[in-house]
């Protein structure tokens, strides 16, 4: 299969390793220095380039904030049985833009990149597969994911943002907190250098990436709750109250069972 990978960066990067063996796989990127680390694939710096190719699926790995100004540049170059699609973390005007493209189309979501996971070793990640792609599409990526043992699973776009607004804008937010407050600390204690870790890994990621997926317009409910805690712990705490406290950490717990 023809495919054509929209961005060198890392995620770029990743599915052109893992695409180009079996596939005759092409990167466009227009920052072209971005294209040196790009081997076993064709590097396109002009969409011309693109056009002789005639790719048969695109997958769009620009930044999250290009994704669909990528798409549109591309557009123009492709043939319109070209499956297009996308891996962006929050899909916020996909539906809209694949409605009236013209394309078959495909979104999925690794739920995984190069700060956290182990990319040789992916048995323990989780991918999600957008429910309203085209058949095809979704088979070529279910059939991918399988190979790399991830755990799929299949969501509608209204339920991935939904879910995502809980299980990427929660730790996100909770992590700028914690980071927002903390200092240099010279005997750190283990849970200590465990958020650190965790906050080092969320800081060194695109401010557009974290920007992107804080603004999914489910979020703002989310951190609400995060507030609300708060609220009552700070209360509890001010009162002393060992029996608050007690319920207070029950119900945690309950949460993380
Ligand atoms: O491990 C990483 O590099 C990630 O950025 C992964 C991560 C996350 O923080 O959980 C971030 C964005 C993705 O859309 C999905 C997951």
């Amino acid at each position: 299969m023809k495919i054509l990978i929209l961005g060198a960066g890392k995620m770029g990067s990743f599915f052109c390793d893992l695409l180009s063996f079996d596939h005759e796989v092409a990167v466009y990127d227009p920052d072209h220095q971005r294209l040196r680390f790009t081997f076993n694939a064709l590097r396109f710096k002009e969409l011309s380039e693109i056009e002789e190719f005639e790719p048969q699926l695109v997958i769009n790995a620009s930044t999250v904030k290009y994704t669909l100004q990528s798409f549109e540049a591309v557009l123009p170059y492709l043939k319109p049985s070209c499956i297009i699609s996308d891996i962006a973390s929050v899909k916020t005007g996909l539906p809209e833009f694949y409605a009236t493209c013209g394309h078959p189309f495909v979104s999925t979501h690794p739920m995984f990149g190069p700060t956290f996971a182990s990319l040789s070793n992916l048995s323990n990640e989780n991918a999600i597969i957008i429910s309203e792609g085209d058949h095809l599409g979704k088979v070529f990526f279910r059939d991918l994911y399988s190979r790399l043992h991830l755990n799929i699973v299949e969501y509608t776009f209204t339920e991935h943002d939904e879910t995502i607004a809980y299980s990427l804008s929660i730790p996100f937010a909770a992590t700028l907190a914690f980071a927002g407050v903390m200092k240099h600390q010279e005997a750190p204690g283990t849970t200590f250098k465990r958020h650190m870790q965790i906050a080092r890994g969320l800081m060194s990621e695109d401010d557009f990436l974290v920007s992107e997926i804080l603004f999914n317009p489910n979020t703002p409910q989310q951190i609400e709750k995060i507030q609300q805690q708060m609220a009552e712990l700070l209360d509890i705490i001010k009162r002393r109250d060992s029996n608050d406290m007690k319920a207070f950490l029950a119900r945690v717990r309950e949460h993380i069972r």
